[in-house]
């Protein structure tokens, strides 16, 4: 079934509660430390009021017994000064407070409701109808007259607040949700042809996302960087060294190796590895041919090399659509951070560019590059999108 949008709802004067996602990184005092996430929801809250809607805004922030489980009393806040109306906050989330609190809005008004988290069954995956009997909709459900899912970057999640509403409720897609499935949905009738980088330290999904995109031909060349690329070294022969190898193993990533392999005998062609790489020495950056690992038995490899860099740009600047997940090294270290930077640039260029994950968007930021024609709110999601996996979020809305 075709998912409605905020264009079929009427939302006059009416209680919609909205699910987005604004789990944010935070200062060690507790404060956002990045804005990024609540700033994507603006346009669909700001609509919202502007119909005179009564909005009741609900999202997560951490995960239980994590150090950025927190209230959302400075994230109303910031949305508050984000937002042309008046945005205020309640330490509660289904209770008769939060009740009251959505009963007390006037149109054009919004209340945020305490993190969805600090109640133990949010953090429980349902099927849908079972969602619907748990405390949180059970209770919040008949405060609320309509509900809108905003939160593409939490839809591979079936937990009450994002799966259950929609059982009880009439259930709309937010603008976020909606471009997010208009974007990485199509991705097979984007310019041709198409690369693919994958990097970073997610292995196992990373490895998924090639794989997928090698056998339905979504892309012509996957680049492997980051530690991806160095499991793929492996998989190709290459020694990458005592302190990545353990690297991978201590992360449980041995079966990557084999499953590179694979790809790497059935796709070679299109797969595209370093042939250099930077480790520190000395405090400095050095950088390695891949003819030449590897290296001494206290260096990691952090980092693709500069030829690699030339090299992945080649490619890239007759791509059609660059479509990038996961940093190119550790670029959190300035001295690791060429990799990424250089790549990054290169894919921008590309005619049309699609980002995914959240360190991805956030080297993106450090490094004020701009042209990419979409960054992806979601990290699992988007890379779930990116496997052709369907997204119980959006399974619910259906
Ligand atoms: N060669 C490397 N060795 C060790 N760590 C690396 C290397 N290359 C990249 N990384 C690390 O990978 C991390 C990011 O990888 P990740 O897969 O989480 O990216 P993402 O998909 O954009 O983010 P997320 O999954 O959080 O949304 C960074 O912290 C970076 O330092
Ligand atoms: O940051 C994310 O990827 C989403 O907010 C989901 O968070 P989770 O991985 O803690 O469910």
């Amino acid at each position: 079934m075709p998912i409605r949008t905020l264009d079929d709802l009427a939302a006059a004067d009416r209680a919609v509660g909205v699910r987005v996602d604004i789990n944010s990184p935070l200062t060690d005092d507790g404060r956002l430390a990045d804005d990024a996430r609540l700033r994507a929801h603006v346009d669909t809250l700001a609509e919202l009021l502007g119909d005179d809607a009564r909005v009741a805004v609900l999202a997560h922030q951490g995960r239980p017994g994590g150090d950025e489980f927190a209230r959302l009393e400075s994230h109303a806040e910031r949305l508050d000064d984000l937002l042309e109306f008046p945005v205020s906050y309640c330490d509660a989330t289904f209770s008769q407070d939060a009740r009251d609190a959505i009963a007390e809005l006037d149109g054009g008004e919004a209340v945020i409701l305490e993190n969805t988290r600090f109640y133990s069954e949010e953090y429980m995956e349902f099927e849908p109808p079972r969602a619907a009997e748990t405390f949180l909709v059970d209770r919040l459900a008949p405060a609320l007259d309509a509900y809108v899912n905003d939160a593409f970057a939490a839809a591979h999640r079936s937990q009450p607040s994002l799966v259950g509403f929609p059982e009880r409720v009439p259930a709309y897609a937010g603008r976020v949700m909606e471009e997010e499935l208009a974007v990485l949905g199509a991705i097979d009738e984007t310019p041709t042809p198409r690369t693919y980088v994958v990097g970073g330290a997610k292995v196992p999904d990373s490895v998924m996302v090639a794989e997928h995109a090698l056998e339905h031909d979504l892309a012509e060349d996957v680049l492997v960087t980051g530690v991806v690329a160095n499991v793929f070294l492996a998989a190709a022969g290459v020694d990458v060294g005592r302190e990545s190898t353990a690297f991978i193993h201590d992360r449980g990533y041995e079966n990557e190796i084999a499953r590179a392999g694979d790809l790497l005998a059935e796709y070679g062609d299109r797969l595209h590895l370093p042939v250099d790489v930077a480790v520190e020495r000395d405090g400095e950056r050095v950088e390695l041919s891949t003819d030449d690992l590897p290296p001494a038995d206290d260096e990691a490899l952090l980092d693709v090399g500069s030829e690699t860099v030339a090299a992945y740009a080649d490619v890239l600047a007759e791509t059609g659509t660059a479509v990038l997940n996961g940093p190119a090294g550790v670029f959190e270290d300035d001295k690791f951070a060429d990799g990424t930077r250089g790549i990054f640039e290169a894919a921008s260029g590309a005619v049309y560019s699609i980002v995914g994950g959240g360190d991805t968007a956030a080297a993106i930021r450090e490094f004020g590059l701009s042209g990419f024609d979409h960054v992806s709110t979601g990290g699992g999601a988007a890379l779930r999108m990116l496997t052709g996996e369907e997204l119980a979020a959006v399974e619910a809305l259906r």
